[in-house]
């Protein structure tokens, strides 16, 4: 369900991005239209994660155009517009930081790097670290949290920076209800704002009134593009031919436990 609309938040051209020469991505068509819920499902493998660096220029694609608000990547220089959240990973439990700091480096953007912090930068963290649960501990050392919180802290973090469009990649996996709940009730204040929100997701629970979209991966095709998915219909269903592009139904969703990446506390050094 791809929209004519060049200046959406996100639009991929018949992407392709290849790893040491091989193909992960291939020719992918995609727009996230602004103010979306858009979650990507699929397998182990299939290329969420790699579609998603891509988005967030962690990665550069081979062929075809990724537009960011209607500018090519390449020359798009307006970061503090867009959030990410990375895969959960061990390493922010070694970052010897408080909660406070790590959520307040989401301010960076909006405010410059040497800018002494504003009554509207502490708003917004303090505002972030209670959207996600956490005001609480927001003096604790961020390795004496669970990982369930330290992920909640990262969001916290990206929801600080106020993003016109929040990536988040795999944010439930491994997390209890209790936080999958503080998630889809951050994630809907932020949409209520208007923000885009492009989500990788296994675990959709209680995010699920919120999605607007699904986009279903394989082997590094998009398998399905259409109105949302409910968790069983995507863990039902089948496309054969992996070639074969939206809208003609819903395809199987057998993901397997992900695969770490690293966690990126800046991912505007590229
Ligand atoms: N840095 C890398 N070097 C080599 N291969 C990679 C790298 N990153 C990803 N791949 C490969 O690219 C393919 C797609 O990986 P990707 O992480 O994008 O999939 P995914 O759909 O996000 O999977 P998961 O649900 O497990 O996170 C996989 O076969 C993976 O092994």
């Amino acid at each position: 369900m791809t929209s004519p609309d060049p200046t959406a938040p996100v639009v991929l051209d018949q992407v392709s991005v290849s790893i040491g020469g091989r193909p992960i991505l291939r020719d992918v068509d995609l727009t996230v239209r602004s103010g979306d819920m858009v979650t990507l499902l699929g397998p182990n493998g299939s290329g969420k994660s790699t579609l998603v660096r891509s988005v967030t220029g962690l990665l550069p694609h081979t062929r075809g155009t990724v537009r960011l608000f209607g500018t090519p990547i390449e020359d798009f220089t307006d970061w503090r517009r867009i959030g990410f959240v990375p895969q959960r990973s061990s390493a922010i439990g070694g970052v010897p930081a408080t909660v406070r700091e790590v959520v307040s480096s989401g301010r960076v953007g909006r405010r410059g790097l040497f800018r002494p912090t504003s009554g509207a930068d502490r708003r917004a963290v303090e505002n972030a670290l209670d959207v996600v649960g956490l005001a609480g501990r927001a003096s604790y050392g961020i390795s004496q949290l669970s990982g369930g919180q330290q992920q909640r802290v990262l969001i916290a973090r990206a929801l600080a920076g106020e993003p016109d469009l929040l990536v988040l990649d795999e944010p439930t996996a491994g997390v209890d209800l209790v936080n999958q709940r503080a998630l889809a009730d951050a994630l809907g204040r932020l949409k209520e704002t208007g923000a885009t929100i492009l989500l990788v997701a296994h675990e959709i629970g209680p995010m699920a009134p919120l999605i607007d979209r699904s986009i279903v991966m394989r082997d590094g095709l998009v398998a399905y593009d259409g109105p949302p998915l409910t968790q069983e219909l995507a863990s039902h269903t089948h496309h054969p031919h992996g070639h074969d592009h939206a809208h003609e139904g819903p395809s199987r969703h057998d993901h397997a436990p992900h695969v770490a990446s690293p966690f990126d506390l800046d991912r505007r050094e590229r």
